[in-house]
């Protein structure tokens, strides 16, 4: 459920809670981070994330539990005593001063010297690839452009840990994929421990090494991108990260689940017992569709098409399968849409291996 990192925990959050006034925003949240890992908290609005977040930066207190950075407890340190920097979604850049002096802003609060200023100013501004722009105001610059500004003058400091705020909220979703990576990129070439927040799953997979799924203030599984999508541990993370078919069903052999349509013939024995109550997910993109019927008995229904979605590389098809419930294909568009063999109405078959389901019981 929480594995511990194997070169150690470098941010170590034990037991973290934090409420306001009788609300709990975070419930004894832990959770360790090693250190150089890109570690995203992936919830809902409202799922306590940015609190948490926040706490890690010194912005609130927490009502319980501790942070340890490297060893060291932050309780009682303020923000700016914190090795840590924080990046939000409005980039935060000054409006009036150019894209160097935004950069160097915070070292020469520091009071470091001319010279050092400069040399790390510079140094950032290469890092992102805006030598070029430096004395631009942040009002001439994309929107990408003044990510990576923001970027640079948080990592100008060189904290040990960086925290991203929904990062790329305001960027388009082209820019935001190209941003994502040159995001990761930095980070990693710097080797800076980096916690990042955001609602949108695909921006957590693609930047994240682990993942931290949050609803209600609790952290419900922490696990790599391909590990949280293959094996969710409750029906919330299966619903929540992607797409999924959720079959209600009762246990009714070793490694066998009925349900209203379909028998699941599963690739592995339980641990219920015959007659429990179980959840059965399966993923859009692990069902087959035929005209015909396949060979077998489980794992296969036939179902109506009702409605479908092309998305270019694939199609999602929507099946009313005989108890009225629906059923969610995706099917790869390895040739031209205009070949599809389904149309709406036409009934089909869909078809899946065991070993294509989770068993949920949460
Ligand atoms: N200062 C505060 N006082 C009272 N309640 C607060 C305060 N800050 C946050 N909350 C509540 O705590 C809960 C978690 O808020 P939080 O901002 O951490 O959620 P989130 O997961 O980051 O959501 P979003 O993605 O919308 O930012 C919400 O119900 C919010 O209303």
């Amino acid at each position: 459920m929480n594995p511990v990192p194997e070169d150690g925990a470098f941010l170590r959050i034990e037991s973290v809670t934090k409420d306001f006034g009788g609300f709990r925003a975070v419930d004894q949240v832990s959770l360790d981070v090693a250190r150089g890992e890109i570690f995203a908290l992936l919830g809902s609005s409202g799922s306590g994330k940015s609190t948490l977040l926040r706490m890690l930066a010194g912005f609130e207190a927490p009502s319980g539990g501790r942070v340890l950075l490297d060893g060291v407890d932050l309780a009682g340190r303020a923000p700016y005593e914190r090795p840590v920097n924080m990046m939000f979604q409005s980039y935060a850049l000054f409006p009036h001063l150019d894209v160097w002096d935004n950069v160097a802003f915070g070292l020469r609060r520091e009071g470091l010297p001319r010279t050092e200023v400069a040399e790390r100013a510079q140094a950032m501004l290469r890092l992102v690839q805006m030598e070029s722009f430096a004395r631009r105001k942040p009002h001439q610059l994309s929107g990408g452009q003044q990510q990576r500004v923001a970027l640079a003058r948080s990592l100008a400091k060189r904290p040990l840990l960086l925290l991203l705020d929904e990062p790329l909220g305001a960027l388009d979703k082209k820019l935001r994929e190209e941003t994502q990576i040159e995001l990761v990129n930095i980070i990693r070439s710097i080797g800076v421990t980096c916690v990042l927040v955001t609602h949108d799953q695909e921006e957590a997979m693609m930047m994240a090494s682990r993942i931290g799924v949050m609803s209600h203030g609790r952290l419900l599984q922490i696990g790599s991108p391909a590990d949280v999508y293959e094996n969710p541990s409750s029906r919330f993370v299966a619903d929540f990260i992607g797409n999924v078919n959720l079959m209600e069903g009762t246990v009714a052999g070793v490694a066998e689940v009925r349900c209203a349509d379909v028998v699941h013939r599963l690739a592995q024995a339980l641990p219920q017992r015959p007659g429990d109550a179980v959840t059965v997910a399966v993923r859009p993109e692990k069902i087959r569709l035929d005209a015909s019927a396949p060979p077998g008995e489980g794992n296969r229904v036939r179902g109506v098409v009702r409605a479908f979605s092309y998305f270019g590389d694939c199609t999602m098809y929507h099946l009313d399968l005989p108890s009225g419930a629906k059923l969610k294909a995706n099917v790869e568009n390895e040739r031209r849409h205009g070949e599809l063999a389904f149309a709406l109405g036409d009934a089909v078959w869909a078809s899946w291996q065991p070993g294509a389901q989770v068993v949920l019981t949460d």
